[in-house]
């Protein structure tokens, strides 16, 4: 039933890893807490109850390198796949998660222990031909671990399970693992390399390779092949958007509040086109800040060269401190969550923000001009900058949310003021704005992108 869709991974040399005796049975089992070293603790165990018994009973296993070694049941899709092990401490939100483009690569542990509960929704779109439910429209992760995959859900949205939706998406899932065990073994060591293999080819003397993806430039991979545009009904602003891996939401949010969007690939060279548009946006996207070296060259010609309103999220905030001489630095484990407090610097006051990042700009570095706008409660590291005196500003934690609280959505209302503001002071008329003939022969969507399984099986 279940094809096999990506190869197995390479073989290189390395250590073997110490087994974790993380297996559960299949019925209500009781967990103690397990050491690093792969012995039982001895405080009280957990009660954690299974409804049904896995319905193949196929055995995965999650290695991680030069690390512990996990056994639990497989669902979703049989294939073996490898990326960086990353954990989220979300309640809710797996769909929107998953399908954020900023996850590809990366293999997904929940410490909410049930997933899948609510099933899966369908890919139906909104009156803007956005996603109603899902930011992308594939699976970006390349696998889950969790700790009781929900094999019965139950939502008036849901039109498939967890395990039929990553099984079409060649996405595989680990369930009935000790997700305690090993997102206390990464916040100790760090976000780290990882891979899942299903069925009984795994053997602990195999020295298997690792995919990193850190290594490779995934923002090409999630990115838009062509302009495309997500038009506003009665729109008074057009803005242009970098696409390095946009949520649907992000796109939403500015349609919503009377912006249409032209999104560009990643690496467009912005500068040239920005005075057709009332602001520029940079969204979200996967991987490393440093690997986008385009975009950085582009936005810092774009800052050089125009005073029209910026705003970045995410990726997009790491990107323009790039430009502007700022450094980025790689977190231990990263920021993924629904729930971090951030400081507003100008106004004392704290917001609840959803966020997903492994990277942070060093606030130490920003340039004079510019000046700390959040800052994180939890860590103290850097969530935002502000430019003193222009229209500039981007954050670190995701204003658009989905999954996630929607204290900082304000932040796209302060975007188009400063839109409205430079359109409205613009003393001259710009008549090479994007013309409807334009508009009318570009894509509804995003072109030419490369589903996830592609990315797994790198
Ligand atoms: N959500 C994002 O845009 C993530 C940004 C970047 N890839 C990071 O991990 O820091």
């Amino acid at each position: 039933m279940f094809s096999r869709l990506a190869t197995r991974l390479p073989k290189t040399s390395g250590t073997r890893a110490p087994i974790f005796a993380a297996r559960l049975p299949s019925q209500a089992r009781f967990l103690s807490k397990p050491a690093i070293d792969g012995s039982r603790g001895r405080s009280m165990p957990t009660r954690v109850s299974r409804a049904t018994p896995a319905a193949r009973n196929v055995d995965a296993t999650l290695t991680i390198r030069d690390g512990p070694v996990f056994h639990g049941t497989a669902y979703g899709a049989n294939s073996n796949i490898s990326g960086e092990a990353v954990f989220t401490t979300s309640l809710v939100g797996y769909p929107e998660s998953m399908t954020d483009p900023s996850y590809r690569g990366q293999i997904l542990v929940f410490t909410q222990p049930l997933i899948g509960n609510y099933g899966v929704p369908s890919s139906e779109r909104d009156e803007f031909n956005l996603l109603k439910y899902f930011e992308s429209p594939h699976i970006q992760c390349a696998g889950i671990v969790v700790a009781d995959v929900a094999e019965k859900h139950s939502h008036w949205t849901a039109v498939e399970g967890l395990s039929e939706w990553c099984a079409r998406e060649g996405v595989p899932i680990i369930s009935g693992v000790d997700t305690r065990a090993i997102v206390t073994y990464l916040r100790e060591q760090g976000s780290s390399l990882a891979r899942i293999s299903i069925g009984d080819e795994y053997d602990a003397d195999e020295d298997e390779g690792f995919v990193d993806p850190g290594a490779i430039n995934l923002v090409k991979r999630v990115s838009t092949k062509a302009p495309f545009v997500v038009s506003s009904p009665n729109a008074t602003f057009h803005v242009a958007l970098l696409d390095c891996g946009v949520k649907e939401n992000i796109l939403r949010s500015l349609v919503n509040r009377g912006a249409s969007v032209t999104v560009f690939p990643y690496d467009y060279p912005i500068h040239k086109v920005a005075d057709n548009f009332d602001g520029v946006f940079i969204s979200n996207g996967p991987g490393d800040p440093t690997h986008c070296q385009e975009t950085v060259y582009n936005l810092a010609r774009l800052m050089e060269t125009s005073s029209v309103p910026i705003m970045g999220i995410c990726l997009g905030h790491q990107l323009l401190a790039l430009a502007v001489g700022a450094e980025t630095i790689k977190l231990k484990y990263g920021n993924r969550a629904h729930n971090i407090p951030a400081l507003d610097l100008t106004t004392g006051q704290c917001h609840i923000t959803s966020q997903n990042h492994g990277y942070a700009v060093d606030a130490s570095t920003l340039p004079s001009e510019f000046t700390e706008y959040f800052v994180n409660l939890n860590d103290g590291s850097n969530e935002g900058m502000m430019h003193k005196t222009r229209p500039i500003f981007s954050t670190q934690f995701h204003p658009e949310a989905k999954g996630g609280p929607m204290d900082s959505s304000y932040l796209f209302d302060k975007y188009l003021d400063n839109v409205k503001l430079f359109k409205d002071s613009a003393k001259i008329y710009r008549d090479n704005r994007p013309s409807q003939l334009m508009l009318d022969i570009l894509s509804k969507e995003r072109v030419g992108v490369e589903p996830s399984p592609l990315a797994n099986a790198a």
